[in-house]
């Protein structure tokens, strides 16, 4: 059997580890061959193609990135898009299946595809963890664990200086990373998308904190909401594809901590080193084994279907499954961290 693989969306690291298990498991496990398309769907439309021998995925699933690139190419509505150019392109160079790396947005058109009889599955990614379908996406793992070693760092130095520290964090829609990386740092507030907090209960967490002789610490997502606002905060324009660019809500709180409690208080945004460098060794195992599940879909010629982590088994799930929504941060995680924030 030929693949095809191709990975779109942000980057997320792990993406080289699905790349590196579905090659060794094909090579060795079917004789099977493989392509890559470059930039995501981009290299679909545009026919650009590289060779996946073997020995290009030596010592991959430690590589953070991708070695494919990565675009937020449309398959169908982009530029020269359309159900049969991308047809033509796996005739042309032979590929009996497309397995696509992406997030919700991209396996949205991976799910079109295989609606209209293309052969293509899924693999979800996602450093946001915000899929459905999939108890875990890899690349999550790793930016908790960079957001966490960002925020210890950011306490000493807070504490130094008696000062409220705010950290950033990636999260436009949900709140796992701001969740997860809080509790493990031991935050004194955690803001998501998902909920609402006054500037008034924010301020009485850190003067709390700050009374106690400790220095604050705020992690906030990225998306979060601020009160008396309709949407999120973004002054930077938008992107491309008409997203807003985030970025910015940490020194918005700052101006808020520092007006209402007088309390001196730094930002950092944390931003695209959270989706850099190496996958943590529990990424690289989940990556890996959906890189190897994602092989064995292809050759029982699931399509329409992606791999997806269920406890500690891969599974094969309707891509339908994973795109009737985001997984958002339930109520009672929510409930659960917010009994620990402040004194
Ligand atoms: N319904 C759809 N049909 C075809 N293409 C789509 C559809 N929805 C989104 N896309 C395309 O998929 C691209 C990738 O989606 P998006 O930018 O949301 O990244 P993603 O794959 O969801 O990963 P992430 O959001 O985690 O970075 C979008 O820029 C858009 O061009
Ligand atoms: O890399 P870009 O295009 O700035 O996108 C940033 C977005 O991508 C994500 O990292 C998801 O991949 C979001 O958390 C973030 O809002
Ligand atoms: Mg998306």
């Amino acid at each position: 059997m030929k693949i095809g693989l191709l990975t779109s969306g942000g980057d997320c690291p792990g993406l080289n580890a699905v790349i590196r298990g579905a090659v060794l498991r094909g090579v060795k496990t079917y004789d099977d061959e493989f392509v890559g398309f470059r930039n995501g769907w981009r290299g679909v439309l545009d026919a650009d193609v590289m060779e996946l021998p073997r020995t290009v995925v030596r010592g991959l699933s430690r590589q953070g990135g991708t070695i494919l690139g990565t675009s937020r190419t449309n398959p169908i509505e982009g530029d020269g898009g359309g159900v049969e150019v991308v047809a033509q392109r796996l005739k042309e160079f032979g590929v009996d299946a497309l397995a696509v790396i992406g997030g919700e947005g991209s396996l949205a058109g991976a799910k079109r595809l295989a609606d209209a009889g293309l052969p293509v599955i899924g693999v979800p990614k996602t450093i946001d963890n915000d899929l459905m379908g999939t108890d875990y996406t890899f690349g999550f793992d790793t930016a908790v664990a960079i957001a966490t070693d960002a925020m210890d760092r950011l306490r000493t130095t807070g504490e130094s200086h008696h000062r409220c520290m705010v950290a950033e964090v990636m999260g436009r829609h949900v709140g796992w990373i701001a969740l997860h990386s809080g509790v493990a740092a031991g935050a004194h507030a955690i803001l998501i998308p998902e909920q609402r907090v006054s500037m008034g209960e924010l301020c009485s967490w850190v003067r709390q904190v700050h009374e106690s002789g400790r220095s604050p610490l705020v992690v906030v997502a990225e998306g979060f909401i601020p009160e008396g606002h309709e949407d999120v905060l973004s002054e930077k324009g938008l992107e491309a594809d008409g997203r807003p660019r985030l970025g910015g809500i940490g020194d918005y709180l700052v101006h808020q901590i520092e007006e209402r409690t007088g309390i001196e208080t730094r930002a950092a945004i944390l931003g695209h080193v959270q989706r850099g460098g190496a996958p943590t060794g529990y990424d690289r195992v989940l990556a890996t084994r959906f890189g190897m599940a994602a092989t064995d879909l292809a050759h029982a010629e699931g399509w329409g279907h992606l791999v997806a982590a269920r406890g500690t088994e891969i599974e094969r799930v309707p891509l339908a499954d994973a795109l009737i929504g985001l997984k958002h941060v339930p109520q009672h995680r929510w409930d659960e961290a917010k009994s620990l924030f402040g004194r």
